[in-house]
């Protein structure tokens, strides 16, 4: 299982954003800033997890990275280019799955290609290499309704792979599957990562979840977010979560990350209750 290392000397980064600020305008008028003057390179071929407090603005933070959204202040650039609009080369996975009900999971996963403008036959060919690599060859006919939540989030999964995404955005993709799920849907997502070279920036709330797929933990301050501290994971790959849980290095990681994201989480938790009061 290869996959490409991060922080090549003189690669161009596959992200990087440098003093990206964003201010939405909220309903009553006033402005809103969301993030903050924000430094964050990613390299290729490298997986970074983001966490930080509830609402802070860790999914405006991708949706500067995919062109939904330009920053209001700084710069965000892909592969060395400024980010113009939304990039093919840019796949998503929301917590919310993405698939068509009326659709099969074969046409679920035909779709994107073929929208790209890959032939029929290919792009058949293509999704079902990527349905077996994900388990589901037998359950092509079926519609997403007929899948549990976790095949469906295969599903998802494959229909992202599928389109050879250069970078993958995933904003807290697992959050809605039960723990036993999550953990395998982890897993499959290392194995399916692994060999593609596609840089992946994961949003989560589980700091579990960040230190047993990443290359370097993302902590982001109490909104409007910025960075506030880089960790980097040197645990061994291939991982599994079940197994890298259990390693003495994890804890200490645990214990050191958390020891700066909690006191985030605490300066969120007062404000709110600040404002209940
Ligand atoms: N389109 C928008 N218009 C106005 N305000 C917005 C918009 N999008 C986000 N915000 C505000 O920006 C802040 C950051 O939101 P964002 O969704 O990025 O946070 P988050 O860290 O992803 O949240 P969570 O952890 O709860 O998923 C929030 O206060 C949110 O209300």
């Amino acid at each position: 299982m290869v996959h490409v290392s991060p922080h090549k000397a003189g690669a161009v980064p596959a992200i990087e954003l440098t003093g990206a600020t964003k201010r939405f305008r909220t309903p009553s008028g006033t402005l809103h800033t969301a993030v903050r003057d924000l430094d964050l390179t990613v390299a290729p071929g490298e997986f970074v997890a983001v966490v930080g407090p509830t609402g802070c603005g860790k999914s405006t933070t991708l949706t500067l990275v995919s062109g939904l959204e330009e920053p209001t202040e700084g710069e965000v650039k892909v592969y060395g280019e400024h980010v113009d609009g939304i990039d093919p080369n840019v796949g998503f996975v929301f917590q919310q799955d993405a698939v068509f009900p009326w659709r099969t999971v074969l046409s679920n996963v035909t779709a994107g290609p073929r929208f790209r403008g890959v032939g029929a036959d290919e792009a058949r060919e293509k999704a079902r290499d990527w349905l077996a690599r994900v388990g589901l060859a037998a359950f092509e006919d079926r519609y997403p309704h007929q899948l549990s939540g976790g095949m469906r989030k295969r599903v998802a999964l494959a229909q992202t792979f599928v389109n050879d995404p250069k970078i993958l955005l995933m904003d807290e993709p697992f959050s809605a599957l039960d723990v036993q799920t999550r953990a395998l849907m982890s897993d499959q997502l290392l194995e399916l990562w692994a060999g593609t070279g596609s840089s992946v920036v994961f949003v989560t709330h589980d700091l579990d979840e960040a230190i047993a797929l990443a290359d370097r933990v993302v902590v982001m301050t109490a909104g409007p977010a910025t960075v506030k501290e880089v960790f980097t994971v040197d645990l061994p790959r291939p991982r599994t979560v079940e197994a890298v849980r259990l390693e003495p290095r994890f804890v200490e990681l645990y214990r050191e990350i958390w020891a700066s994201l909690g006191e985030e989480v605490r300066i969120t938790r007062e404000r709110g209750a600040g404002r209940a009061a």
